[in-house]
């Protein structure tokens, strides 16, 4: 199971979870996030290790700008939160690969992902907010029986120490990963490295 990790910021910090071997790591690009990269550290993120897949997360962010700062800091993922369509999706995956995100509730319809289908790489559900994720909720799993594409997926949306355990039960074939984020910080955007350590254990 592919481990990513969300919402990272300082320098000492992401060097700290790099060390853990996560298999991505998650930037933030929205500014109403209390995550948001005001000041990520170009060097460190350029000395990270190969193969861990630098995300850059957004939420109705413009292409041109997320083009920009592929670019500028060597992403080599996306994340969308917001309503990107599947087009944006599919320019974007000609650079790096795309997770596009949805929010998922107990009425989520699993139809509206068919147009995405070969324009993402990744699907990420989240569990469905006002606020576009980080949200520390967890949602209902067994809406999950009703995703039938192939298009490997991403479970997020408040996993914690308290769930893993539950979630490594989860059988679907295009389970692909499990994101973390929230419930393992010490303040947001401060991943609680003793407590990655133990979800790292549980995963692997
Ligand atoms: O974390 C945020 O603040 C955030 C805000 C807006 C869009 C996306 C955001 N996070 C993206 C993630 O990948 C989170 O890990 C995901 O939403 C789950 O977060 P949590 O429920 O805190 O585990």
């Amino acid at each position: 199971m592919k481990i990513k990790v969300c919402g990272l910021r300082e320098a000492g910090n992401i060097e700290a979870v790099a060390a853990l071997k996560p298999d991505y790591m998650g930037f933030i690009w929205y500014t109403q996030s209390p995550r948001y990269v005001y000041r990520l550290p170009k060097d460190v993120l350029a000395a990270l290790p190969a193969n861990i897949t630098k995300t850059a997360v957004f939420v109705n962010e413009h292409i041109d700008i997320i083009t920009a700062l592929i670019h500028e800091f060597g992403f080599n993922a996306v994340q969308l939160h917001g309503k990107e369509s599947p087009e944006v999706c599919a320019e974007l995956k000609q650079e790096v690969q795309v997770l596009k995100a949805f929010g998922v509730d107990e009425h989520f319809d699993f139809e509206q992902l068919k147009p995405y289908a070969g324009k993402v790489d990744y699907f990420l559900f989240d569990t469905k907010t006002e606020k576009h994720g980080g949200s520390g909720r967890v949602f209902n799993w067994d809406v999950l029986n009703d995703y039938r594409m192939d298009t490997p997926f991403f479970l997020s949306g408040g996993l914690s120490l308290d769930n893993l355990a539950e979630v490594k039960n989860i059988k679907h074939p295009a389970f692909y990963g499990v994101d973390l984020n929230s419930r393992f910080e010490t303040s947001p955007g401060m991943k609680n490295i003793e407590k990655l350590k133990q979800a790292f254990a549980v995963l692997r």
